[in-house]
């Protein structure tokens, strides 16, 4: 097999951490609380919503899901936002991305105080994200969680060619600005992208953030690159399968299993960020 990086256990090891953190915050009588909103029916959202519930479950973090038909007006998401905005028990706030056609996802997006912006899709943060500054800001959990990951098989990112294939401001774009900062070259790549190949060909790292199954095999990248899947796609069989095809077995190549790499760690990084949202909430406080 190509060798496989295991998010799964990286992921259980960053939740101890976040479990002692949790239990500080609790022994100060601060509960750490994330609300989440969930509109119609995609079917990533609902295993990442499945999974967050658990995790959070068992780390003490108070965890509330908000569902609305995907038939909801945007004036009825903007009001629960605006009295969670508002609510000091809650310290994060996600909106499930997609959000229906007749829904404005900044407009949405933009109402989150950006103070409990766990996602970093705030305006402010993703700034912030941008000019690298300084300080705490909340970003994007999906590509954070990457980062944290590359950590453990690529130490140094300096000078590497990172290639990041999609380009949404859940997943791509962060992603770009992470690995920039990081020192990386990045090429961000998406449908206009005319010669795909050989980027692929050349790149030392690739970040597949498509949504397509199959969307890139494992034989079109060097022998030795490194090779993220964030892709959750769901077959007819109910199988669920990333963007990646192993056509490669026998590869020294590395790639992000799904499941067991990259969503498990999106899961633990967004666990990370509520409870640094509820620590910077306490000491304002
Ligand atoms: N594991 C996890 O933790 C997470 C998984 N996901 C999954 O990752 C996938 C991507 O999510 P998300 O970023 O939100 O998806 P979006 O649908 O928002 O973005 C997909 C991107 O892929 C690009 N794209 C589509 N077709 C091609 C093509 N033929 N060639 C090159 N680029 C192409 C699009 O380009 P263009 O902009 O030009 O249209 C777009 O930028 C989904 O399967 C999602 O479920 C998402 C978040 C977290
Ligand atoms: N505002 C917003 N932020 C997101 O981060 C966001 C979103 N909207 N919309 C949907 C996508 C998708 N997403 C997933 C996260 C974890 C798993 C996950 O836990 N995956 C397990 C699945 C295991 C299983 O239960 O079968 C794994 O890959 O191992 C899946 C999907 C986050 N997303
Ligand atoms: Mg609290």
């Amino acid at each position: 097999m190509t060798k496989l990086i295991d998010g799964k256990q990286v992921a259980e090891n960053l939740k101890v951490q976040i479990a002692s953190s949790v239990k500080k915050l609790i022994a100060l009588g601060i509960t750490p609380g994330i609300a989440v909103i969930l509109v119609g029916d995609d079917p990533a959202s609902q295993i990442y919503v499945r999974n967050k519930q658990r995790a959070a479950e068992k780390l003490g973090i108070d965890s509330e899901v908000i569902t609305f038909p995907a038939t909801v007006s945007e004036e009825k998401i903007l009001a629960k936002i605006n009295g969670l905005n508002a609510n000091p028990a809650i310290d994060a706030i996600l909106v499930q991305s997609p959000l229906p056609d007749h829904i404005d996802e900044h407009h949405i997006q933009s109402a989150i105080a950006p103070e409990k912006d766990v996602d970093g899709f705030h305006a402010h943060n993703v700034g912030a994200l941008f000019a690298n500054s300084e300080g705490y800001y909340p970003m994007a959990n999906t590509p954070r969680g990457i980062m944290t990951l590359l950590k453990e098989y690529v130490p140094d990112l300096t000078g590497k060619n990172a290639l990041v294939i999609g380009r949404s401001i859940l997943v791509g774009r962060p992603m770009m600005a992470m690995l920039n900062n990081a020192n990386a070259t990045v090429t961000l790549a998406h449908r206009h992208t005319k010669n795909l190949a050989q980027l692929v060909a050349t790149a030392d790292v690739i970040i597949v953030a498509v949504g397509k199954p199959h969307f890139l095999k494992m034989s079109a990248a060097k022998a030795d690159a490194v090779v993220i899947d964030v892709g959750i796609n769901r077959l007819e069989d109910g199988q669920l399968v990333g963007d990646v095809l192993d056509d490669m077995p026998d590869s020294e190549q590395l790639l992000t299993p799904v499941p067991g790499g990259v969503g498990p760690m999106t899961i633990a990084t967004l666990m990370q960020t509520t409870i640094e949202l509820a620590q910077q909430h306490s000491i304002f406080e």
